[in-house]
Parts: C-alpha cells; sequence; structure tokens
C-alpha cells in the first residue's frame, strides 16, 4: 500500500471486518485474524487510526490465536492457557508491549465475535508482549491482573525516585519524573493543582531528559486533597502516550500514576486507587500475586460499538 496521504480508501485492506471499541475513551480498531493471515506493516495501521482519512482511533488490536505467531507461541510454553494473543500496535504504526484499556476491550471483542465465552466472575489469561495477563470478567466491565510494576532508571533515581526532568507544553519550568514499567515504560510527573493539569499543552510529545530507553508515555498526575477519601486514594491525570498523542485515558498509564504517588505518600498509602482521567474512571489496585511479588490490578469498562467492513 502507499503512504500518499492523498491516495483514496485504504488499499490493500478492502474487504476487511472490523469493529471499533473503547474503554474510557481510549479508543481502538479490531480486528480478527485468528491464523495469523493478515500483513498488518505500520502503514497499514497509521492508515486505518487516522482520523480523517482511516476509521480513526488511538491503536489497532489485532487478535490472533497464540499458536498461529512466534511470539504467542513463546508465551504458550509457559502459560498454555493463553490462547488468544493481543498484537497491540499504536496509532503510528509502532508496537507497544501492553495496553491495559485495550486488553479489556479485546477480551469484549472476543466475547463478541463468539471466539470464547465468558461469564461474570469468569477469568481468561491473554497473551501480549508484556506476558500473560489475567482478565476477569464483572459486572461492571472487566478488572485485569497487569502483574508487577518495576523502576525502569533506578540507577539515576534519587530519595524520592525522580530518575529525569520532564518539559512540558504550558508548564513554567521542568519537572521531576519517576520512570516506572508496566510491561511498556512510563515517566509520571507529579502537579500540585488541577489548574496546572490543565494548563498543559500536550499537543506535543513533552521532552523527558534522560529518556529511557524505549521511549515513555508521559502522565501528568494531580494526587487530590486530601489523598484518600473512604479508603480510597485519589488521582487526576493526563496523558501523552507514545506513538500516539494526548489520549482521552491510558490504563497502564494509570497503573504508573498510583504506582508513583503511593510510593511518593510512603507506608500509610491505601492498597485502592481511582484515577480519574478526561475519559471517565479506572480503578487501580495492588495485591500479592501468586509469583510473589505485588501486583497491580486494573478495572474499568470496555464498550465495543460499531463494527464494519472496509470498502
Ligand atoms: N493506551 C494504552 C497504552 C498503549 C500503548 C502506549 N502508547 C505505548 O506505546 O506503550 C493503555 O491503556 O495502557
Amino acid at each position: 500500500m502507499t503512504n500518499d496521504p492523498q491516495a483514496p480508501g485504504l488499499p490493500g485492506l478492502t474487504g476487511l471486518t472490523f469493529a471499533k471499541g473503547h474503554g474510557t475513551g481510549n479508543d481502538f480498531v479490531i480486528i480478527a485474524d485468528p491464523d495469523g493471515l493478515l500483513d498488518m506493516p505500520a502503514g497499514h495501521v497509521a492508515a486505518l487510526c487516522d482520523r480523517h482519512r482511516g476509521i480513526g482511533a488511538d491503536g489497532l488490536i489485532r487478535a490472533v490465536r497464540s499458536e498461529a505467531l512466534a511470539e504467542g507461541r513463546a508465551l504458550l510454553a509457559g502459560e498454555p492457557e493463553a490462547q488468544w494473543f493481543m498484537d497491540y500496535r499504536n496509532s503510528d504504526g509502532s508496537v507497544s508491549e501492553m495496553c491495559g484499556n485495550g486488553v479489556r476491550v479485546f477480551v469484549e471483542f472476543l466475547l463478541s465475535r463468539k471466539l470464547i465465552s465468558l461469564s461474570i466472575g469468569q477469568t481468561l489469561t491473554i497473551a501480549t508482549r508484556g506476558g500473560a495477563k489475567i482478565v476477569l470478567r464483572t459486572a461492571g466491565g472487566y478488572a485485569v491482573d497487569m502483574g508487577p510494576w518495576s523502576f525502569i532508571q533506578p540507577g539515576q533515581a534519587d530519595a524520592r525516585g525522580m530518575d529525569s526532568l520532564v518539559t512540558a507544553g504550558g508548564l513554567d519550568v521542568a519537572r521531576p519524573g519517576i520512570s516506572i514499567s508496566m510491561g511498556n515504560p512510563h515517566t509520571v510527573v507529579a502537579l500540585a493543582h488541577v489548574d496546572e493539569l490543565a494548563a498543559a499543552d500536550l499537543t506535543k510529545a513533552p521532552l523527558v531528559d534522560p529518556l529511557p530507553k524505549n521511549g515513555t508515555n508521559v502522565e501528568l498526575a494531580v494526587p487530590a486533597d486530601p489523598l484518600v477519601v473512604d479508603g480510597v486514594g485519589v488521582i487526576a491525570m493526563r496523558v501523552h502516550e507514545r506513538g500516539v498523542g494526548e489520549t482521552l485515558s491510558c490504563g497502564t498509564g494509570a497503573c504508573a500514576a498510583a504506582v508513583a504517588t503511593r510510593f511518593w505518600a510512603g507506608a500509610t498509602a491505601p492498597d485502592v486507587w481511582r484515577v480519574s482521567v478526561p475519559g471517565g474512571d479506572l480503578g487501580v489496585r495492588f495485591l500479592p500475586g501468586a509469583d510473589g511479588t505485588e501486583h497491580v490490578e486494573l478495572s474499568g469498562p470496555a464498550v465495543i460499538v460499531a463494527t464494519g467492513t472496509i470498502s
């Protein structure tokens, strides 16, 4: 296919059926490719995600049986239940390890296509580049065991974990950032007030120095005052996503913001958090994992809004 922005339609993709879905406004084009037959070069993904000449989305998700691609087969060896692989791409066509909103929408898509059956209260293991994720279907959506979190640049962190300086549009000076992996990279910056959050201009990627080696998603987070309401920690957040731009929500970003804020708050901080993003609210919980590490659980809705065929 050509990347000529004037080219009519989406050459090479004719006849492909897709669904459009979102989780708290983070939206995706989802394609079923059980046997892994589709070639999806970056240009095709970017064309589909183009909001003016394509379908429009923050990212593209391809549903492939794990056994049909090498990354899936590698994971199946240790995680035989992870039969479906979430092949996640950002809207610029780049690959990401993980998408927290995407994995909920992925399961909702599999259900809508009757590729799986899953009752409320049951779990399904999904293969991702960031490892196997256990997804619980709840009455209001899904709760996902995202696995353990970790610091990305511990070697250069100060006592508060700050490892970088972040310069974002609309903010007067560079702010310290803390870089956290949720499978994919995040750099979280604490702001003092929601007015500052509103003033930030995320149309351009904030500069992060030093930048984690695989780039980063940047979250601007405002801890509520008081921080804890009825035992739940509360954060307001905006995000600039690697490979996308500003989005209405980022699930892994919400987890990273909760990890950072809880770390700064110290020993008395709660294990349950609500992260408010422009597209809605996400729940984050810390709990012991079966592997002995601390795991992060992300909960929120998932909606399929349309299905279609590329003409
Ligand atoms: N919106 C996603 C994260 C998508 C990937 C991200 N842009 C990256 O490159 O790591 C989420 O909900 O987690």
